[in-house]
């Protein structure tokens, strides 16, 4: 059987994809339950519920500090923001319909950065 070959893809624009990624989705209009940790204290029960907080401002923490190794460990922060939001909240929610429709910018804006 025909090897495939073992090309590796080029990650030298990675980080700055990363970069770019993070600004449109702080920037969004839908961003704004996902901007700040949730207050556990103001929010019953999330704190039983979400076993790994994430937003994007500690995403920017991480980024800030060299602690993404690469754009998948990236990807699965910022997935981690809308996998929370959808097990804590009614899809027919202010913030549920919120996370669907960042969740839905976030998968084209890296696919279609990634074909560039
Ligand atoms: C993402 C999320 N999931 C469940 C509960 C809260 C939150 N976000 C917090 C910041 C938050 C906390 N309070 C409010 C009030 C209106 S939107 C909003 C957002």
């Amino acid at each position: 059987k025909q090897e495939s070959p073992r090309t590796a893809r080029d990650d030298s624009k990675d980080l700055a994809m990363c970069r770019i990624l993070l600004a449109e989705l702080e920037s969004h209009q839908d961003a704004g339950p996902f901007l700040t940790p949730v207050n556990p204290k103001s929010v019953p029960g999330y704190r039983k519920i979400i076993k790994k907080p994430m937003d994007f401002s500690t995403i920017r923490d991480k980024l800030t500090n060299s602690q993404y190794l690469n754009l998948e460990t990236f990807i699965i922060d910022v997935n981690l923001v809308f996998d929370n939001c959808e097990k804590f909240n009614e899809d027919n929610s202010v913030i549920g319909r919120a996370g669907h429709t960042m969740r839905r910018f976030f998968q084209r804006r890296w696919t279609e950065l990634l074909r560039q």
